[in-house]
């Protein structure tokens, strides 16, 4: 689904003077289909980098990412703003860590948008969001309030609700459950396990070992020190 050749990252900080800090180079990644690949590494070493490059917030350095959009392999480096809003609406959904939303918005209208934006009715979308916020514990009475005063726990899972309504075919996930309790953390790793089963291509990080451990397929080492020929390990971490 996700196709990463030679990708590199440098950011280059303008308002320090130019300063090349160099991230990742030569990344070489693949994310299949019914997988879920988890993005490895120490702190500092590029994970979200990586992760925000592939849903095109970032423009890499050097390098191309590709993924299958409407049956076909399309480029996001360098693609039209059309196309790009276009697979984000469509094909690749973003779970970041912190939910921003629009205020004043209420948090069942916050959690349906992204099924309203393909066309889906008010009622239809509303009856999803309110499932989705029922299974996450969000109580029904902040439902109609906007997630802006919630606390951070349930703001990360007011923005899981939203990443999750759409069946999108890949799914990037920011450490969705860095801020939840262990009963919630166990809602996400069924919510991504029920994805997968569907044939979503899920890409995450997740620091928690043991969330990490349910739900990886494949760990991909993000190393900036590594040599570029053991960039990729294909390890099967067991159920
Ligand atoms: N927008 C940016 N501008 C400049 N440098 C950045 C930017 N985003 C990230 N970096 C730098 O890139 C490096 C990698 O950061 P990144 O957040 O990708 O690491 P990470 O592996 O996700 O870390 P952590 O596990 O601590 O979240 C860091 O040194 C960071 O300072």
């Amino acid at each position: 689904m996700i196709e990463v050749q030679g990708l590199t990252k440098v950011f280059t900080l303008h308002n320090q003077g130019g300063i090349k800090l160099p991230v990742f180079d030569g990344i070489d990644f693949v994310a299949k289909q019914g997988e879920c690949t988890v993005l490895f590494g120490e702190s500092g070493s590029g994970k979200s980098t990586l992760l925000r490059s592939l849903y095109a917030n970032y423009l890499p350095t050097s390098g191309s990412i590709a993924v299958r959009h409407r049956g076909e392999m399309t480029a996001i480096t360098g693609a039209a703003s059309q196309t790009l809003l276009e697979i984000r609406r469509e094909t690749i959904g973003y779970v970041s860590q912190f939910l921003r939303v629009i205020p004043r918005v209420a948090t069942l209208d916050v959690v349906a948008q992204p099924l309203r934006e393909r066309g889906v009715n008010v009622a239809t979308a509303h009856t999803k969001a309110a499932e989705l916020l029922e299974q996450l514990h969000i109580p029904e009475r902040l439902w109609s309030l906007p997630p802006g005063t919630f606390s951070g726990g349930e703001q990360q899972r007011v923005n899981i609700a939203r990443g999750f309504i759409v069946d999108y075919p890949v799914l990037l996930l920011d450490e969705p459950t860095a801020s939840l309790d262990q009963r919630n953390a166990a809602v996400v790793v069924d919510l991504i396990r029920q994805a997968r089963n569907r044939g979503t291509a899920v890409v995450g990080i997740f620091h928690d070992a043991e969330v990490r451990d349910a739900v990886a397929d494949q760990i991909f080492h993000v190393n900036s020190d590594r040599q570029a020929d053991s960039l990729f390990t294909d390890e099967r971490v067991p159920a």
